[in-house]
């Protein structure tokens, strides 16, 4: 069964009358993972950003997103504010944008689990803190305790990713999720994702530069560029019979960078 199915989506720049993303289509199935990859500007956030309705005013979009085949532009706001969180979890490129900058993160993070979980506070407390160790964010109390401009940038991911770990959502869609992480944490902080997917047989879409990673997590590949899908199929089809220069070209570039990551793995 699948989980999302995209028919013909296009996102268009209103201001620059520019289309951004091109009638893309796709599936994703129940409990698999689908890696989106392509090169910088290419249209993967975006295009995550639309199946959840988070896309800003000013970006016009078309087509259809149909989630376990409902189709979410019927959804009410309150809805669609329900379905985020529990059902559908994007973890964000950026942690800035992701949490309110006006509250310390304790709040955020106990307010949502709040939203879907009907724990006492001691055990919101408990399942956050446990979370966040898991992560490796070693003081999870004083993580509780900053606002999201004094954490950097790879502690609001991880912080994200913690979250997720929290929430159980059926649906992960992760945006670069471990692009402000050393190698050896991004090994750690993806490893817990790997072990939440086999918890709780969560599906994921997954955007990543790093197609080491990819082709180690996704069971099917997306390649993008400029706002198009340009190859698709199997991750493992795709690494060995791509029918496109440009993902050659990618997985040849890519390679040199996710060299490091792959020693890593293979010492552990
Ligand atoms: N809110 C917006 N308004 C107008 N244009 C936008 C907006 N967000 C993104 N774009 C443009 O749309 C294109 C695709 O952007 P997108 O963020 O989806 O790329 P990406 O593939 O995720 O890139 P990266 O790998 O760098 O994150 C880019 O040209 C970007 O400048």
């Amino acid at each position: 069964m699948n989980v999302l199915e995209v028919r013909g989506l296009s996102i268009r720049d209103d201001k620059k009358d520019e289309i951004l993303v091109k009638n893309s289509s796709f599936q994703v199935k129940q409990g698999s993972c689908l890696a989106i990859a392509g090169e910088s500007g290419s249209g993967k956030s975006l295009t995550c950003r639309a199946l959840m309705k988070l896309n800003q005013s000013g970006l016009s979009e078309k087509g259809t997103v149909l989630y376990k085949g409902n189709d979410i532009a019927k959804f009410s706001k309150e809805s669609l504010r329900k379905m985020r969180g529990r059902e559908m979890y994007m973890i964000m490129q950026n942690g800035m944008t992701a949490f309110d900058p006006s509250t310390v993160i304790g709040v955020h993070l106990k307010q949502t689990a709040g939203e879907h979980y009907g724990w006492t506070a001691a055990e919101t407390e408990r399942n956050l803190h446990s979370a966040l160790e898991r992560v490796l964010l070693k003081n999870p109390g004083e993580v509780m305790n900053q606002y999201p401009h004094q954490l950097s940038g790879g502690m609001l991911q991880r912080t994200m990713i913690a979250l997720a770990l929290v929430l159980e959502p059926g649906l992960i869609i992760a945006d670069e999720p471990t692009t402000a992480l050393d190698a050896i944490t991004q090994y750690e902080v993806m490893n817990e994702l790997s072990l939440l997917r086999d918890r709780i047989g969560c599906t994921m879409i997954f955007v990543s530069h790093d197609l080491g990673l990819v082709r180690k997590v996704a069971d099917e590949l997306l390649i993008m560029k400029d706002g198009e899908i340009v190859e698709r199929g199997e991750t493992e089809t795709v690494f060995m019979e791509h029918k496109q220069e440009y993902t050659k070209f990618l997985i040849s570039a890519r390679q040199v960078l996710s060299d490091n990551f792959m020693k890593i793995m293979e010492v552990r």
